[in-house]
């Protein structure tokens, strides 16, 4: 019992002890429990946290995110609108309430043209352009009603976006809807398919787009040729390169890169050069946006004709506050005056060659003089170009008649500046003249000197430009006051250039008129020169400012028989007592007058002799056509050398010297022939003069017999004398004039003459030198170098010692021309 007892105990000890151990085991449970609770606790609230940071961090990632893409979203469209308004400026591109026709910049293509708005996103809607003139055709797809509104917004901005005139609207309108009537189409019938195809293939002028709709129905569909359909096809690859551009909607046009293809749907189109963005279509333009266009683009009543500028009476109008004149109408059909008077007293005109110039101042001078007679107008018409564009007004061989008002006609005077100089000079003296005189300048005609490419005047620095831009200066500055006007007309824009270099000189010519592609005549932000077409110009009166512009389109001047006519009529005006204008054609060479011939008179011996007869040389370069002389008195050195090689001008010079001294009183002349190449012509002169005897090589000397009359050596190619002649020579240079036995001798060169002289030029007082340069006479010249003097046909250089300060150009007179 014990035993079991014992065991029991046993037993109970080892499940007391178990018991024990599972407590403890238990409790190390529970404890591990709670402290594996804890850290399921803490990972979670650390989840949590992680989970509300990454949220917030997710948040901000996104605002930022959003934002920058919003940003620069806005930068992109801004940028997209940028380029919009570039691409599609003024009428291509403007929403229709600020709508207006624009003037297209100069020198600039086509741009692009809006048709809707495209939206994207948030940002404010961007205008949809499509390319048309000069890029695409277009082919649309749709609903026909929306197509044709996006058709007239289309034809709306094409037209208004370019000059009145540059689109050339046709409508194939099979229907006879009268489809875009509003905008003024040419339209094309039904039956007029083939023949607009026809025309379409072989249009290649460009001076107008063509801008064609095709609105094909079912039948020119089916009923279209093959032929029609090749030549179709053939528009659509070659037209736009000639302006030819179709808007097709009901008609395939074949795959091409100029085929811009529009599908619509809902008023949303899909356009091939917009990809995949969605336009939502602008409603279609207010139809009085559409009447405005056709009616700009009806051309106005036709451009006034030269009639038309015709006062109602001849001569009807007085100068007293000026010389207003219409030069041309405005497209309204007004006329346009150019202002000329005491407030715009001078005028630029200006424009490349070929612009105009000499048809305005036609139109200009045949407003003016039938305007104001003889008596409130004088003419001074000076032309620098070659072409002698004022000899319509001067007599010519078939029409005796002439402009009353002309004074002075210069033609061809390119190469003569010094023309142009004593033109200046005459003004400049009657300037002085009206200025000292202070009486009413009512009482004196106004003064219009048109000087045509002046530029050539002021050209070179040499003493003529000096003087003539001092003259010019001095004319503009004061001119006005007195009633003389400048208009000066150029088409060289260098020379405008220089003439902006002189302020002064530019200030009064607040007139200006610039005829297309004129440059420097209006300001430089006035464009208006460049956009103006073919037979238009700009007046304006305020030194070229952009805002004082008037456009003028001008009348057809150039025919001379329309001219003539009127001539005639104010020819047969004239007053008693007008004189013929003095007409100085550089072209042309003078006669020696006959005034200056001896016509056969045999000298008298005892008729008086002047006491210093003048021998004549030629023709002065002036204002009146006057002979340049050189005196022959009893003083030394009153002898003459022509210098040069040109045989014929050097014949004509001596010719005329001994013909005008023969006409002036009882002389002797010997003529000494050396030179072959002047037989004839001295022997035509001593035909022509009353007592003279001839010598040549083979009985030549210089001791001529004393006589009681002057005695007149005229000498050919005297070098020619020889060394053995030289001692006598020079003893009658030298001596002679104090006894009335005067030299005139042509030496072919200054070195010849030098030979003759032993380089003492002493005796020749007066010298005429033509192809011989200036530093070549500087033995001859009293100022150190020479004159200044390039030689040109049938001019000479004319210096007498005893008269001039600086030498003097002359035109060596035709004496004996084979039509005598
Ligand atoms: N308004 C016009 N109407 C018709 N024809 C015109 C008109 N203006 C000019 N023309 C013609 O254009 C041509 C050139 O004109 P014009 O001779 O007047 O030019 P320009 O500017 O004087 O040229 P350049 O400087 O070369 O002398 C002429 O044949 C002229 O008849």
């Amino acid at each position: 019992m014990s035993h079991r007892n014992a065991l029991v105990a046993a037993v109970r000890q080892e499940l007391a002890e178990a018991r024990g151990t599972a407590r403890a085991v238990l409790a190390a449970a529970e404890s591990a429990r709670g402290e594996a609770q804890h850290r399921r606790r803490l990972v979670r609230e650390a989840y949590a946290t992680c989970l509300n940071q990454l949220a917030a961090a997710r948040e901000a990632a996104r605002d930022d995110i959003q934002q920058r893409y919003r940003g620069e979203a806005t930068r992109l469209a801004g940028h997209l609108r940028g380029l919009a308004t570039m691409s599609a400026t003024g009428a291509a591109g403007a929403p229709w309430r600020f709508w207006a026709p624009s003037e297209p910049d100069p020198g600039t293509t086509p741009g692009l043209l809006r048709i809707g708005t495209i939206t994207f996103d948030e940002t404010a809607a961007l205008p949809a352009l499509i390319p048309l003139l000069d890029r695409a055709h277009l082919h649309l797809t749709g609903p026909a009603t929306t197509l044709d509104e996006l058709i007239t917004g289309l034809l709306l901005r094409a037209l208004g976006s370019t000059r009145p005139g540059d689109v050339d609207l046709i409508v194939y309108d099979p229907e006879s809807r009268g489809a875009f009537g509003q905008l003024g189409p040419r339209y094309v019938g039904a039956g007029g398919f083939g023949s607009l195809l026809e025309e379409l293939c072989h249009a290649d002028d460009h001076e107008a787009w063509r801008l064609v709709v095709l609105l094909g129905d079912r039948a020119t569909g089916d009923e279209m040729t093959r032929a029609q359909r090749a030549q179709l096809d053939r528009i659509a690859r070659t037209g736009v390169d000639r302006g030819v551009h179709l808007v097709v909607r009901g008609l395939d046009l074949p795959d091409h890169p100029s085929v811009e293809r529009i599908v619509v749907h809902d008023r949303v189109a899909a356009c091939a050069s917009l990809g995949r963005l969605e336009v939502q279509l602008d409603p279609p333009p207010p139809a009085a946006l559409c009447r405005d266009v056709a009616d700009r683009q009806r051309p106005g009543p036709p451009p006034a004709r030269l009639a038309d500028l015709e006062p109602a009476r001849l001569w009807d109008e007085s100068a007293r506050y000026g010389l207003p004149a219409p030069i041309g109408d405005s497209t309204d059909g007004a006329l346009v005056e150019i202002p000329l008077g005491d407030d715009l007293p001078h005028v630029l005109i200006g424009g490349p060659s070929g612009s105009g110039k000499t048809n305005l101042i036609y139109t200009w001078l045949g407003s003016l003089t039938t305007r104001y007679g003889p008596g409130e107008l004088a003419l001074y018409l000076l032309d620098f170009k070659e072409g002698g564009s004022f000899s319509r007004y001067v007599p010519g061989p078939r029409d005796p008649s002439w402009l009353p008002q002309v004074r002075l006609a210069g033609v061809n005077v390119r190469n003569d500046r010094e023309f142009g100089l004593a033109v200046l000079r005459h003004l400049g003296e009657e300037l002085r003249a009206r200025t000292a005189r202070r009486a009413d300048p009512d009482d004196r005609p106004r003064v219009v000197a048109v000087l045509d490419e002046f530029p050539v005047l002021l050209d070179g620095r040499d003493a003529i430009a000096d003087e003539a831009a001092g003259l010019l200066e001095d004319l503009a500055r004061r001119g006005g006051d007195q009633g003389i006007h400048l208009v000066l007309a150029t088409r060289d824009a260098d020379g405008l250039r220089a003439l902006q270099g002189r302020p002064t000189l530019i200030a009064p010519f607040t007139l200006r008129i610039a005829l297309p592609k004129a440059s420097r005549i209006l300001a430089d932000d006035n464009l208006a020169a460049s956009v103006i077409p073919a037979r238009h110009a700009v007046v304006n009166t305020e030194s070229g400012l952009a805002g004082a512009n008037r456009v003028v389109r001008l009348p057809d001047a150039g025919d001379p028989a329309g001219w003539r006519a009127t001539q005639r009529r104010l020819w047969r005006s004239r007053p008693l007592g007008c004189e013929e204008p003095r007409l100085f054609d550089a072209d042309a060479v003078p006669r020696l007058p006959s005034a200056y011939r001896p016509s056969g008179r045999v000298p008298d011996a005892g008729a008086p002799v002047g006491s210093s007869p003048g021998a004549v040389l030629g023709e002065r370069i002036d204002v009146s056509a006057r002979p340049a002389r050189v005196r022959l008195g009893r003083m030394p050195g009153r002898n003459l050398a022509v210098i040069g090689a040109r045989a014929d001008e050097a014949c004509d010079v001596l010719a005329a010297a001994a013909l005008s001294l023969a006409a002036q009183g009882p002389a002797y002349f010997s003529i000494i022939c050396l030179e072959a190449s002047a037989e004839r012509s001295a022997a035509r002169l001593v035909a022509e003069l009353p007592a003279a005897d001839w010598y040549d090589a083979s009985d030549v000397h210089f001791d001529p017999a004393a006589s009681d009359v002057p005695r007149y050596l005229i000498g050919y190619g005297l070098e020619a004398a020889g060394p053995r002649h030289r001692p006598a020579l020079r003893a009658l240079l030298e001596t002679g004039p104090s006894r009335r036995v005067h030299m005139l001798g042509w030496w072919r060169s200054v070195s010849r003459l030098r030979d003759d002289l032993a380089g003492r030029f002493d005796p020749i007082g007066a010298w005429v030198a033509l192809d011989v340069h200036g530093a070549d006479l500087a033995p001859l010249y009293p100022q150190p170098g020479g004159p200044l003097w390039r030689p040109r046909p049938r001019r000479a250089l004319f210096f007498d010692r005893s008269v001039h300060r600086t030498p003097e150009v002359i035109i060596p007179y035709e004496v004996n021309s084979d039509h005598t």
